[in-house]
């Protein structure tokens, strides 16, 4: 395993003061970045949200005490109270607008960040660790809250506020009280803070069980799988296996709603207690004369204001706690590192003299089994090499490793002398082409298909018609409602499809196939060629033809094809027999023939085939 994996393979270890704190900065620094206006808009609005109540409480004692004593006017003070009823009123829609804009901003800096970072692991390995998988899912969520975590800040400003201004109105009246008051809050606070680590700790357990249940449930709405689920009659035993998930992970957020619903209803029965003994007191000391009416109205509303910014406080704490906590996902993945050390300098020389793997070993991780045990093998520039051997030989690990989806476990890969890990892998890749074996079919147009192997050529139709042309499915294409621009896909439609959504077609898999290659040819002029079983799913004549336009392409091309059909590499330079993890036979196929060998069985089972069937 490399050594940028530790970070993220220790996920499950709780998120530390200083990865909430770094994570905060983080947050806060790309809201500021993504909507600084909306940012000062917001905190605005939430400084006047957090006055409002106090100057209203204030207005109103003022107002009582000279109607009770009928002293003074109060027409100056009913215009305040409007006033300030007016903005209580305009302020939370004002404020939901803001934080919304705002979300929409930070939101798409941070998701593009964060697929930008994704992308800069520039080998599979990440991809394949599942614990990366579960945090990829998190940093999105969290990519989503960055806002939130601002608001959430904005939330704890206010009742810090609010709490300064009603505990000091409350201090004039009673010191005791607010003593009760502010002590009751204590418990209320831990208690939220424990939940939001725990309600945090869940989702973490769950995001695995979301996954598999996401796994199933596009295996059941998706057309690849369609058939074989509707044949073999297991769209139900999908169903079953996808709900167990979904109950599993319903089940563990029920148990945290209990949780928090209990410890909750606790708090505010404490809350309302000590709500009620203040009244009581405030009461009896009016009834006594050392409290006038206006004060009794006052301290009620001071005390619904403590408790109310205490609650605003708490809840605000907690919860940017808990954005923090799915944050801090999104601050690991933007921060991991590459998954291949890699140099940024440099550029891959062009290729003259070719490739060489020496003593390459390989094994997918420290307790998988070897797959490639010592491969030693040249790759001269201006030949073609053929490389074959049985199912789960290697072969097409061995050209991931040219192509650095990862490195060798042991051993070099050298690009004309140079070691593979000293070129950046985007300039290596500038140099390569190929069709893989599993190659993707990519629901946009059959030009964008093409166009994918060379951005550059998106522009260019004649080339694209030109790679199609050499692929053998320019007479496909050009037959297709819309010709090249149909869509290959039934999933969506096209602008220019809105009118007629009957224009998405289904390729067939040979179609997909050429469709596969043209966009490998497209990509002209590069100095490696890759075929890893170019023409597997072809009709015998589609691949006859195939294969001889790959022969002429090939030809004093530096190419490597892989293919179970001997007959198409009997003519390339030199055929490399891949066997136990090692180059077993090496030779031009005459010569391998002769060794009689691996490759002269094999050749002459699938020969023998053919005769057979005369
Ligand atoms: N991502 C992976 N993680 C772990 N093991 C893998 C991975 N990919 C392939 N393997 C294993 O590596 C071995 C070689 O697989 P590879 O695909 O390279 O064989 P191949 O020679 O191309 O086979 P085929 O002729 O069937 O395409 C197999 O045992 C396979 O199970």
């Amino acid at each position: 395993m490399s050594g940028g994996q530790a970070d993220v393979a220790g996920a499950r270890s709780p998120v530390g003061l200083r990865e909430l704190v770094s994570a905060a900065v983080e947050a806060v620094s790309l809201t500021w970045r993504s909507a600084s206006g909306g940012v000062t808009g917001y905190v605005f609005v939430t400084l006047a949200g957090a006055a409002a109540p106090i100057v209203t409480a204030w207005l109103t004692k003022s107002v009582i005490d000279r109607l009770a004593t009928s002293e003074g006017t109060v027409a100056g003070l009913a215009l305040g109270l409007a006033a300030a009823g007016l903005s209580a009123a305009a302020l939370p829609g004002t404020s939901r607008y803001l934080r919304a804009q705002t979300g929409r901003r930070a939101g798409a800096v941070a998701t593009d960040r964060l697929f930008a970072e994704a992308e800069r692991q520039v080998g599979l390995r990440r991809f394949e660790d599942p614990v990366f998988l579960d945090r990829l899912r998190l940093a999105q969520e969290g990519a989503g809250t960055t806002a939130d975590l601002v608001s959430g800040l904005c939330g704890s400003l206010h009742g810090i506020l609010s709490l300064i201004g009603f505990v000091g109105s409350l201090l004039i009246l009673s010191p005791v009280m607010t003593a009760l008051v502010l002590l009751a809050a204590i418990p209320a606070l831990v208690a939220e803070l424990l939940l939001s680590r725990r309600r945090a700790a869940m989702q973490w357990d769950t995001e695995r069980i979301h996954r598999r249940e996401f796994f199933y449930s596009r295996l059941l709405t998706g057309v690849q799988a369609a058939v074989e689920i509707r044949l073999f009659g297991i769209g139900a035993f999908l169903r079953a296996r996808m709900m167990t998930e979904r109950r599993e992970a319903d089940a563990a957020e029920s148990r945290m709603d209990r949780r928090e619903l209990l410890t909750q209803g606790g708090l505010t029965v404490l809350s309302a207690a000590v709500a009620g003994a203040g009244l009581w007191w405030a009461i009896m000391a009016a009834r006594q004369g050392s409290l006038s009416v206006g004060d009794v109205a006052m301290f009620v509303a001071a005390v619904g204001g403590v408790q109310a910014a205490l609650d605003t406080l708490v809840s605000s704490i907690a919860s940017f706690h808990q954005q923090l906590l799915t944050f801090s996902h999104y601050v690991a993945v933007i921060r991991a590192e590459p998954d291949l050390p890699s140099v940024s300098q440099g550029t891959a020389p062009v290729l003259r003299r070719g490739l060489e793997l020496r003593d390459v070993w390989f094994r997918y991780d420290d307790d998988h089994p070897w797959v490639l045990r010592g491969v030693d093998l040249a790759i001269p520039h201006g030949r073609s090499v053929a490389l074959v051997g049985l199912n789960g030989a290697g072969k097409s690990t061995l050209i991931k490793l040219l192509c650095r989806m990862y490195d060798p476990t042991r051993g070099q890969i050298l690009w004309d002398g140079v070691d593979l890990r000293d070129i950046p892998p985007p300039s290596l890749r500038e140099r390569i082409s190929a069709v893989f074996q599993d190659h993707m079919n990519f629901d946009m147009s059959a030009a964008e298909n093409i166009g994918l192997g060379d951005l550059s050529a998106l522009d260019e139709p004649a080339r694209i018609r030109d790679a199609a042309a050499r692929a053998g499915v320019h007479d496909t294409l050009s037959g297709l409602p819309r010709g090249y621009d149909t869509l290959l896909t039934r999933m969506f439609f096209s602008e220019a499809d809105k009118g007629d959504p009957e224009t998405g077609v289904v390729l067939s898999g040979g179609q997909w196939q050429r469709l596969a290659l043209a966009r490998a040819l497209v990509r002209d002029g590069r100095d490696l060629m890759i075929l890893d079983e170019p023409s597997s799913g072809l009709d015998p004549e589609a691949e006859h033809e195939v294969h001889t336009r790959i022969r002429e392409y090939r030809q004093g091309r530096t190419s490597l094809l892989i293919s179970h059909r001997l007959s198409a590499v009997r003519d390339a330079d030199l055929i490399a027999v891949l066997h136990d993890g090692r180059i077993a036979e090496l030779g031009p196929h005459e010569a391998l023939l002769s060794a009689n060998g691996h490759y002269a069985r094999l050749f002459r089972l699938q020969a023998a085939g053919y005769q057979e069937a005369r």
